[in-house]
């Protein structure tokens, strides 16, 4: 018989703890449900690929405008899945600013987490969502917590960070990822280590599966 999965989004700024919260999610009932019954999207994946432009252009790209992502493709995968069939999902390279060669095959779990900056932003991905959750991070700490990670873990500079979050990062979330807070059931402050929310999350997930 065919899954058909639960979707949980997660949106909220960059470096709000989306991929924290997740993760924990994820690690804390793999070991109740499973670890083949529960797996995470990451809507970066499904930036758009850009291989015909330079890394220069690249580099200038808006990346927190909702036109950077295929959310058609998204969308499409969320749907097959759905159906109980296995997708191959692109992985992105931020060192780069592009999708690498590889893809990686997922099948339909009972769990799926789904989280990104603008995945509230689309109403055809919110209506395929069954939980919806908004990190409510102070953008200060996001900027801080970003600056360490994107120079460790993405290839950027201090001064690389401090443009860019000037230019797109900050404009971008006022104009499209916080008015998304609105359609969230559960905003979760502070971040991925609020505790009560994880726990929340966590029972809301086991009760959807139960019923
Ligand atoms: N509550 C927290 N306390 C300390 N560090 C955190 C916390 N939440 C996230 N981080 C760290 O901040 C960085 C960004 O978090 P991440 O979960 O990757 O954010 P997002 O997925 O929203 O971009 C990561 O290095 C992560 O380990
Ligand atoms: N080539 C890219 C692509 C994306 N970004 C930034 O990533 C942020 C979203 O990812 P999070 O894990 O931080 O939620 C987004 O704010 C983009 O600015 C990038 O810097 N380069």
């Amino acid at each position: 018989m065919s899954v058909s999965p639960i979707f949980i989004g997660i949106a909220g700024a960059s470096a709000s703890g989306k991929s924290l919260l997740a993760g924990t999610i994820y690690e804390e009932l793999r070991n109740t449900i499973g670890g083949h019954s529960i797996a995470i999207i990451k809507e970066d994946s499904y930036y758009q690929e850009q291989s015909d432009l330079t890394f220069e252009e690249r580099t200038a790209i808006n990346y927190d405008h909702p036109n950077a992502f295929d959310h058609d493709l998204l969308i499409d995968h969320i749907d097959q899945l759905h159906q109980g069939r296995e997708v191959d999902i692109p992985i992105y390279d931020y060192t780069v600013h592009n999708r690498s060669e590889e893809k990686r095959p997922l099948s339909p779990v009972p769990v799926i987490i789904i989280e990104g900056i603008l995945i509230l932003h689309d109403k055809a991905i919110r209506k395929r969502l069954d939980a919806k959750v908004f990190m409510d991070t102070p953008l200060d700490v996001c900027l801080l917590r970003r600056l360490r990670r994107d120079i460790s873990e993405r290839g950027r500079t201090v001064d690389s960070v401090i443009e860019q979050y000037k230019r797109t990062v900050r404009p971008m979330f006022l104009e499209f990822i916080e008015p998304t807070k609105q359609f969230a059931d559960i905003i979760v402050p502070r971040g991925g280590k609020n505790r009560v929310a994880i726990e929340m999350i966590k029972a809301r997930i086991l009760q959807m599966l139960a019923n």
